[in-house]
């Protein structure tokens, strides 16, 4: 359809960069344009926040070099991402046994100190070491195994295979020999089996169950010359077998196996809710390579292969349908109940389903590159950043320690040295406060609630960047949103064609369309694609350029055009008297009016309506009802036409004749008058204003991927809906994390106190310790389940 339009091509290849001195997100906007301009480059996207760069080009030719030059030419400093730039590999380590946030930092450390090894960054929600390294993949497993957690290079799509269940939890084992060892003591003894059995057996249970907990507690120290778990678990188990307590020193250590078998798989479950999205695509597909057909795995497939997908199969690339009609259930991506019909020139995404025709699809990324994985990469970065709350807990963990660790050694001495009590009992309790110590449940109980939530949310298809942003969606009372392409669909249609006398419709329809057919403006589109409709024929064009906010110009047939809006013409010294009724009129329906201009005089108005989107004022609704007390609708469109659509849409009020930069303006102004206000837009004129936004959040972003990587929150589909489920979601967890550090702190609070009495025993402090964690991480995991049960709904 748009053959005529060279602009319009299809990237082949894409590249990032760093961008260094980027200091406003103004700037962002003017650089993304500058490097749109570099012939090559297809698009030209910046991640404002990140500083990143991201290039389409049209051919995988084009050097980095010329990129940089011109982000040099502006003044800022650039490094090319991945190819070339970088020496050391990236490598993924899945791990096993990872089961507290503190071993995962020691974890870090740990790698970080291998020699060769640039960056490491262990993962706890996905369980995840991503290390970038110059030195064999070797020395990291080594370092893993010496720290106590078995790893394995990730393969993503490979790695279907499941393990023993026995091997997916290191502390199964463990938990089995010491209950059979526990058991048989308890049996032998009861038995009256010879003096010492009893015992022996015992003692084989606590060093067969406590091995591992040794080990780890030994690597602990020597590493990282920090106190866990494992380190207070097994000095009170030795100092329990220190004063004979066999039996209750073995009890000890099959709990602590127990409870951290049964913390494992709850984690583990609540990690899948990602990863099980990794096992929507599937693991081949059929190619169709000099017309003969294979099934290939994913690997071998390559960008530009035609792959048929028939009725009701998985979707297992990325690509554009280049033959065919369907309908595809996106729901896997974009959380849509609703499958979307798919024709030549639309794009599928890999794990989607298509549903009832066959198709011929292009590939258009890699298997790793896909928006499925990038979306799962996200989602598992996102978990690992941490929530503003946690860090405030992981504080008073740092304090809470040693002030019980102090407290332990003034059981075991005050009672004896004061009260001349027996040293043995209070040594005893003392071993027993050593458990309580441990601030476990506490350091947990924000990082699984948002962990669940983001997880959860991603299964809806609204992708939270971030804790921080989980936090804020929360606590936020006012939304702005951009008009075009949010509250309305972004598909703008002609309504009506107004010459000027002297002039044909047609006349001004091709002309126009001639100059939009280069616009990436959904009004140019709209033009364009009414001209073609009409079959009018379009004269070719030169000397374009498109002036944002404003419109576009180009000289047709040797005569120059000028084309948008009254601003435009008016700025450039036009008159207009003449043409003010129409526009008027026009603009009082809810149309955007384009005008023609060209030689000295005025060709004719198009009027163009956008239609607003099905569910845009039930979700505005929505955000009322839950408390949002303001809505704003900020627009470049002119004041009539932004009253008319504010109304039907239901906001309540609108910013109209803003240029891009205002928009960013607008926002400040809105912050500072309401302190946190989201900014609800698609990423194509409203990028600054999110940037600066408490909340950016863009919807439609599936097949947007720089939208995808600016937003702090994005909706797979364009459903405005999914913003009143992120609130409430966001509500939820905050009400859930809170309820995780008060049981946490109640718990540990009241076995503490049982120490007064004398009355604390060693089980008693694993119980509490290894309850509070598993009940703070099942309560936690509610927010994945009530998701769930909206889905089937
Ligand atoms: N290519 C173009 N052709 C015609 N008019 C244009 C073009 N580009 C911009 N304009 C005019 O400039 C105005 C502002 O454009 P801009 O892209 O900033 O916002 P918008 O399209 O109104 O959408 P939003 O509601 O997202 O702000 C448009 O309403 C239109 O009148
Ligand atoms: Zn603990």
């Amino acid at each position: 359809m748009r053959e005529r339009c060279e602009e319009k091509k299809e990237w082949a290849s894409s590249r990032t960069f760093q961008v260094t001195g980027l200091d406003c997100a103004d700037c962002a906007a003017k650089l993304e344009k500058a490097v749109r301009r570099v012939p090559g480059v297809v698009s030209a996207a910046v991640a404002f926040p990140q500083g990143r760069l991201s290039v389409h080009l049209d051919e995988a030719g084009l050097e980095d070099e010329i990129i940089l030059r011109k982000v040099r030419a502006l003044g800022y400093d650039a490094t090319a991402e991945e190819r070339g730039a970088f020496e050391g590999r990236e490598s993924t380590f899945r791990i096993f046994g990872l089961d507290c946030v503190d071993c995962a930092a020691r974890l870090e450390k740990g790698i970080r100190g291998i020699p060769g090894v640039e960056r490491a960054d262990v993962d706890f929600s996905s369980s995840k070491a991503h290390v970038v390294h110059r030195g064999p993949v070797s020395d990291i497993l080594a370092t893993l195994e010496r720290m106590g957690y078995p790893g394995r290079i990730d393969q993503p799509l490979k790695s279907r295979e499941a393990l023993p269940f026995w091997k997916t939890n290191i502390y199964i084992l463990p938990t089995a020999v010491s209950l059979v060892m526990l058991m048989s003591g308890f049996i032998s003894g009861i038995a009256g089996a010879p003096g010492g059995t009893a015992t022996a057996f015992f003692a084989a249970g606590i060093a067969l169950g406590g091995f591992l907990p040794l080990r780890n507690g030994i690597s602990v120290l020597v590493n990282a010359r920090e106190l866990d778990m494992n380190v207070l678990m097994m000095t009170a188990v030795i100092g329990a077998a220190a004063l004979r307590q066999f039996e209750e020193a073995a009890t000890v250590v099959f709990l602590f196996s127990l409870g951290n078998a049964l913390q494992g798989y709850t984690l583990d479950k609540t990690r899948n809710a990602i990863r099980s999205l990794m096992d929507l695509s599937p693991a081949e597909a059929l190619i169709r390579r000099r017309g003969a057909e294979t099934t290939l795995p994913l690997e071998e497939i390559r960008i530009g292969d035609v792959m048929i997908i028939r009725p009701g199969e998985r979707i297992a690339m990325d690509g554009l349908v280049a033959a065919g009609v369907s309908t595809v259930n996106q729901a896997p991506i974009t959380g849509e109940s609703l499958p979307v019909e798919k024709a030549v020139g639309d794009e599928v995404f890999a794990g989607t389903i298509n549903e009832r025709g066959a198709l011929e699809v292009h590939v258009t990324r890699s298997a790793g590159d896909n928006t499925l994985s990038r979306i799962i990469g996200m989602v598992e970065r996102a978990q690992a950043r941490r929530a503003p709350s946690q860090q405030l807990i992981e504080k008073f963990a740092r304090f809470y320690t040693p002030a019980v660790l102090v407290g332990a050694f003034l059981v075991a001495t005050l009672p004896t040295l004061v009260f001349g009590e027996p040293f043995s009992k209070w040594f005893y309790e003392a071993m027993a406060m050593l458990l309580v110590a441990c601030p476990c449940a506490l350091v947990i109980s924000t990082p699984v609630s948002v962990v669940s939530a983001i997880g959860s949310a991603a299964r809806r298809g609204v992708l939270i960047k971030g804790g921080a942003y989980l936090e804020e969606m929360g606590s936020l009372t006012v939304m702005a949103f951009d008009k075009t392409g949010t509250l309305t669909a972004g598909k703008p249609r002609v309504t009506d064609v107004l010459p000027a006398a002297g002039h044909s419709e047609e006349e001004i329809l091709a002309i126009a369309a001639a100059i939009e057919c280069r616009s990436e403006h959904p009004l140019g589109e709209a033009i364009y694609r009414n001209a073609r409709e009409k079959g009018l024929s379009i004269p070719s064009m030169t000397d374009f350029d498109s002036v944002p906010g404003r419109g576009a110009v180009g000289t047709v047939a040797g005569t120059s055009y000028s084309i948008g809006n009254a601003r435009f013409f008016l700025e450039r010294g036009w008159d207009l008297e003449e043409m003010e009724k129409g526009i008027a009129g026009l603009q009082n329906e809810g149309k955007t009016v384009v005008i023609l201009g060209g030689g000295a005089s005025i060709l004719g108005l198009i009027a163009v309506a956008d239609v607003l989107r099905e569910n845009s004022r039930q979700a505005l609704e929505d955000l009322r009802k839950i408390g949002i007390r303001k809505t704003i609708m900020l627009t470049g469109d002119h004041e009539s036409t932004a009253r008319v659509v504010a109304a039907q849409a239901g906001v309540d009020e609108f910013r109209a004749d803003l240029l891009p930069e205002d928009k960013m303006e607008a926002m400040n102004d809105l912050l500072a008058r309401y302190r946190k206000v989201a900014m609800v837009g698609d990423g194509v004129n409203d990028a600054p204003a999110m940037a600066v936004s408490t909340v950016g959040i863009a919807m439609g972003t599936a097949g947007t991927d720089a939208a995808l990587e600016t937003a702090d929150i994005a909706l797979m589909a364009d459903d405005l809906t999914k913003l009143s489920y992120a609130v409430e979601l966001s509500r939820r967890t905050l009400r859930i994390i809170k309820q995780n550090i008060f049981a946490a702190l109640v718990i540990k609070g009241a076995i503490l106190l049982l120490v007064f009495p004398g009355w604390l025993t060693l089980w008693l402090a694993v119980v509490g310790d290894m309850g509070s964690s598993l009940l703070v991480t099942l309560n936690a995991m509610r927010l994945l389940r009530d998701g769930r049960r909206e889905e089937r709904r």
